[in-house]
């Protein structure tokens, strides 16, 4: 009841003959919606929810009405390590479907902005959600734009010129808003009509089908954030990747956004959804650009700089120096993939705190807030940083100088109120100290991205590590995740270095395998010494490499490898019958059989096969980890090694005695053969639970016992002998015997031999004995035996 009483006032119905003008209909509508009542029952929770960031505003006379969608991304994984570890969850990001919309609405005088925030129709008792609940600040000036705008609608409004079409299409917008707004009955009135106001609200934006634009509510639980995209006629290029929190909201939108789902034409890719795994939620607002922003505002990018905001295509940060700001909301950085789920987006997403709620204006700084960007420092620093990233965005000059032109003609607001000293760059307050203009050294946060050939890739989280490199999980500016493997040069030899330059070649040879891991992007950070470990690699081979050179490779995503599939198999058949599903195990073999022969005909022998270096891509197995391999000669079928390598476990007798006499006298090498052993242990594994030298446990004792060859591996029985017929033909001890992989995919444990109906037929009897006169061509006695039958089944047929 006391909730009752906290009710909004009714308003009253504006549906009645002489609907309300635009003004007072927002007014009632922001008076009931502000009131935002309490979540009951177990809806209200102490969990921390998403709040909403403001991002800048301008002076404009435009309203932009978005909407769209994308699926926020929640890594609760745990970092793996090549061999070994628990189950890694799986999330995999598709390219975000860039067909949402919004509309820019040029709106004269009066303005609106509507935003969603949340309630509960309490009747109900379920979540409520208003994706257009009204919130009416009225400023000397009009309008006041909050939120989440696009850069190129900021842009667009910068300019002040509005092209006629969607001027036109702006109005349309304006008077189906304003009849839209009209149907918005009290908060205290059911789900209902805020729904019907949504699809209203959606159905107008479908009308308007050109020059669109579209912001993207990426949610977590504890984090929102914004994508905008453009759709122009011609060219659907996704743009603004707005972050924001929200208070109190993101749990009620999720009938808006079943609503909006419908809505195809708002919708990224669902896949996007599944790779994060959480709730997408789409918001509809009406933005105004009539007033100037509060600082707050900027808090919306506030963990980039102007680089990195615009390498994610946002609105750039204008720091003067390009410094770069940590996040806001700590709680949302980045750290490792398995620390909340927040914590992917939510990087994107930057934090603010509760006070800067939506309905901020407060221009003023508080107390003990730090440094403030001059405008003029930021108009300079727009310029500069428009001119260096023209190239890396390939702005035509055209669409640069248009850009320019419109950032002289607006007036820049102020850095963010709420941004605290402790927030505030790094490098901004390193310069300061020194009292001199420092030439910035990196303009963006090392910490927090990784800057691949000019691209920004944000850290979600470290995978995994092997001996030689880490890798993290990143997301790029349209949400695609990659891995990225970042392998340190400093300390090691030029041979060494090579080694590793040659995977990023293998994988370049390998571009377009679809079982082998895809290479997107590389870069050595040392170019002149790249040339070096190309042409000099003889010549400095054991010299030691001084400089700081990494080399970064963008990888496809694996969302877990076999080892954790594995481990994760075996707890589960522990907890059955103790025995491997034979489906399962076909199935992954095969799959394995497929990507070692892909690169056996591209003459590659990997060297280092086991089960991690196997990864879960969409559904397929893919090869990884190319860091030893080694191209066979043309005029051999083996391979001269320089280092011994492998892992133990998995090294065939050849590997562990390289460059060695074998008895005949000939130097022992490393072939396709030797794969084919890995395999084999790979296999005993996931037949047995471990590997067949498991239990010697030193180097010496396996390097004894691998070495031997009168040592028998030890088979317990298994329900289907082909199995361990298999295992043998892959772990034959010498290399000559060892099946290849074209005749182990036709092995009868992949393909069993179908036992034919008895009793045969005539003609099944004649083909069996040609079948066998033609094993004994040379046999007269059996062909003429066999000829003989044949006339004889023939004549008993026919009788
Ligand atoms: N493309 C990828 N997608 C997802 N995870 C990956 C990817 N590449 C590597 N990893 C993870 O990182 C771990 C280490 O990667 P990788 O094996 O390439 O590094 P390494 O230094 O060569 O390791 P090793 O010591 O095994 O040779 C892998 O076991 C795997 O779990």
């Amino acid at each position: 009841m006391e909730r009752e009483s906290k009710l909004p006032q009714q308003v009253p119905s504006s549906a009645s003959s002489s609907p309300p003008r635009a003004p007072d209909l927002l007014r009632h509508v922001q008076a009931a919606f502000k009131r935002s009542r309490p979540i009951t029952g177990n809806m209200a929770s102490n969990v921390s929810r998403a709040r909403r960031l403001l991002v800048p505003e301008v002076e404009s006379k435009k309203i932009t009405v978005s909407a769209g969608l994308t699926g926020s991304n929640a890594f609760g994984e745990k970092p793996r390590t090549s061999e070994g570890g628990g189950p890694t969850s799986q999330n995999i990001a598709e390219p975000v479907r860039e067909d949402s919309a919004c509309i820019p609405v040029s709106i004269s005088e009066a303005t609106a902005s509507i935003i969603d925030e949340s309630y509960v129709t309490g009747d109900v008792g379920h979540r409520a959600t208003s994706a257009i609940d009204a919130q009416l600040d009225f400023k000397a000036e009009g309008f006041h734009h909050r939120a989440t705008c696009a850069t190129d609608a900021q842009l667009d409004a910068k300019a002040g010129s509005v092209q006629p079409d969607l001027v036109d299409g702006a109005k349309k917008v304006e008077s189906s808003l304003a009849a839209t707004l009209s149907s918005v009955g009290p908060m205290g009135q059911s789900q209902g009509a805020n729904d019907r106001t949504a699809i209203d609200i959606t159905a107008t934006m479908d009308n308007m089908s050109s020059h669109m634009h579209s912001i993207a509510l990426i949610e977590t639980e504890g984090a929102v954030g914004i994508r905008a995209f453009r759709n122009d006629k011609h060219d659907v290029k996704q743009r603004d990747f707005q972050s924001t929190q929200m208070s109190d909201t993101s749990s009620m939108r999720s009938g808006v956004i079943q609503m909006l789902e419908k809505k195809e034409d708002f919708l990224v890719h669902p896949a996007t959804h599944s790779a994060s795994g959480f709730p997408c939620a789409v918001t509809a607002s009406v933005h105004s650009m009539s007033a100037p922003m509060p600082n707050s505002t900027y808090n919306s990018c506030s963990n980039m700089d102007v680089e990195t905001a615009e390498e994610f295509n946002l609105k750039p940060r204008l720091a003067p120096q390009g410094g770069v700001v940590t996040p806001l909301c700590p709680k949302f950085q980045p750290t490792c993939v398995g620390s909340t789920r927040q914590s992917a987006v939510s990087t994107l997403v930057s934090g603010s705190a509760p006070g800067s709620s939506l309905g901020t204006q407060d221009h003023s700084l508080s107390k003990g807030q730090g440094s403030i960007v001059k405008e003029t420092d930021q108009s300079k620093a727009a310029e500069l940083h428009d001119k260096s990233s023209k190239e890396k965005l390939g702005i035509t000059s055209g669409d640069l100088d248009n850009r320019q032109s419109q950032a002289q003609s607006v007036k820049v607001p102020p850095f963010s109120s709420s941004i605290d000293a402790s927030q505030v760059n790094k490098t901004e307050k390193s310069s300061s100290a020194k009292g001199t203009s420092a030439p910035r050294k990196k303009n963006y946060d090392p910490e927090l991205f990784f800057k691949v050939n000019g691209k920004l890739y944000q850290k979600l989280g470290k995978i995994g590590s092997g001996g030689s490199s880490e890798v993290h999980k990143v997301i790029t500016s349209d949400c695609t995740i990659y891995a990225l493997k970042k392998i340190k040069l400093k300390g090691r030899d030029y041979s060494t270095a090579y080694g590793f330059y040659q995977e990023i070649e293998y994988l370049n040879k390998l571009k377009g395998k679809n079982n082998i891991i895809q290479l997107v992007d590389y870069e050595v950070t040392d170019k002149r010494l790249l040339e070096e470990i190309r042409h000099d690699s003889v010549n400095t081979k054991d010299v030691r490499i001084r400089e700081d050179v990494y080399i970064y490779m963008v990888l496809e995503y694996g969302e877990i490898d076999l080892a954790h599939m594995l481990s994760q198999k075996w707890k589960d058949t522990d907890c059955s019958n103790g025995q491997i599903d034979e489906n399962w195990l076909r199935f992954y073999w095969q799959q394995m059989l497929l990507a070692v022969n892909t690169i056996h005909e591209e003459r590659i022998v990997h060297s280092d096969l086991k089960p991690a270096n196997f990864l879960l891509v969409r559904g397929s197995l893919k090869l990884i980890d190319f860091g030893i391999a080694k191209a066979i000669m043309s005029d051999t079928t083996n391979i001269q090694r320089d280092a011994q390598v492998g892992t133990l476990n998995y090294m065939s007798p050849e590997a562990f005695m390289w460059n060695e006499q074998d008895a005949s006298g000939n130097t022992i090498k490393c072939g396709r053969p030797s794969d084919i052993w890995s395999l084999g242990c790979i296999l005993y594994q996931m037949v047995y639970g471990r590997t067949p030298f498991a239990d010697y446990k030193t180097f010496w004792a396996k390097f004894k016992v691998i070495t031997d060859r009168n040592h028998e591996i030890k088979y317990d029985p298994v329900r289907n002998p082909w199995l361990i017929d298999l295992m043998k033909k892959c772990l034959a001890w010498d290399r000559s015997e060892r099946w290849r992989i074209p005749q182990l995919l036709q092995h009868p444990f992949l393909v069993p031999p179908v036992s034919p109906q008895l009793p045969l037929s005539r003609n099944e009897h004649c083909k069996l004995l040609m079948e066998i006169a033609e094993i004994y061509r040379n046999n007269s006695q059996v062909s003429s035996l066999c000829s003989l039958l044949e006339r004889s089944l023939t004549k008993l047929a026919e009788d």
